[in-house]
């Protein structure tokens, strides 16, 4: 697909490089985003047994009422999402040590930057893809609350990442295994430190070279 960036190498390993510094190289925390459909829970959960961190989904922080709301095809607005992101923001904090991989949309950049206020360590891998192949791959999805009618609205809501925002945009039409690959690479490029945990990490454009 055009204007997404072309495949990176694939990483045998995704364990973080070796750093060519003194300091201690810290386990990626990772917020997988991307509208509903990308393939958040999938390649998530994938990548993070393959760095040997926690996974945490964020359709396990919605309150009822927001399952409740999306499961009758109203999209949430962002007074049904502040609690919520606030949850994963306490979810990555906590995870900043041992490192762990969050999925969580993050449509927008205010919600970003709500997620990572704590954490400016964490890196946003952005799975983006065509509108028609998500929204067959949600109405391919089986016992999920979320209804298929609801992709356009996170597409509508969609702000893909800024070139000051940490992170990467990988094509989803790709295996689930190469998106892993393709992660994994870009998070190894440029480990944090853990000299940078609680402290602004160096920026970086979005495909991890130092500014
Ligand atoms: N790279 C991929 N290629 C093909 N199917 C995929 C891929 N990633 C996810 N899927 C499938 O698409 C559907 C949506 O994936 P899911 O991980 O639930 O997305 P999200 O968490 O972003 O809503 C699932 O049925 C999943 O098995
Ligand atoms: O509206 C939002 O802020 C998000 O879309 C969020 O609510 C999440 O995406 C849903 O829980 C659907 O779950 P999936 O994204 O896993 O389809």
């Amino acid at each position: 697909m055009s204007g997404v960036p072309s495949p990176e190498p694939s990483t045998p390993d995704a364990r973080p490089a070796p750093s060519h510094s003194s300091a201690p190289t810290a386990p990626p925390l990772v917020v997988v985003m991307g509208v509903s459909g990308s393939g958040k829970t999938t390649v998530g959960a994938a990548l993070a047994q393959r760095l040997h961190v926690p996974f945490a989904d964020a359709d396990d922080f919605h309150p009822e009422a927001n399952i409740a709301k999306m499961s009758a095809g109203v999209p949430l607005d962002d007074d049904d999402r502040w609690p919520w992101l606030a949850a994963i923001a306490d979810w990555l904090v906590e995870h900043r040590e041992s490192g762990g991989v969050a999925s969580c949309s993050a449509l927008k950049r205010a919600y970003r930057d709500v997620l990572v206020a704590d954490t400016p360590q964490a890196r946003f891998v952005h799975l983006h893809g065509d509108r028609a192949v998500l929204a067959a791959r949600v109405a391919g999805r089986p016992g999920h609350f979320m209804p298929a009618a609801l992709v356009d609205s996170q597409f509508a809501t969609l702000e893909p990442l800024q070139p000051d925002e940490q992170g990467t945009t990988l094509d989803v039409d790709q295996s689930v295994d190469t998106l892993v690959d393709q992660s994994a690479a870009y998070l190894a490029d440029a480990p944090a430190s853990r000299a940078d945990a609680g402290a602004p990490a160096p920026r970086t454009d979005q495909k991890g070279s130092p500014a």
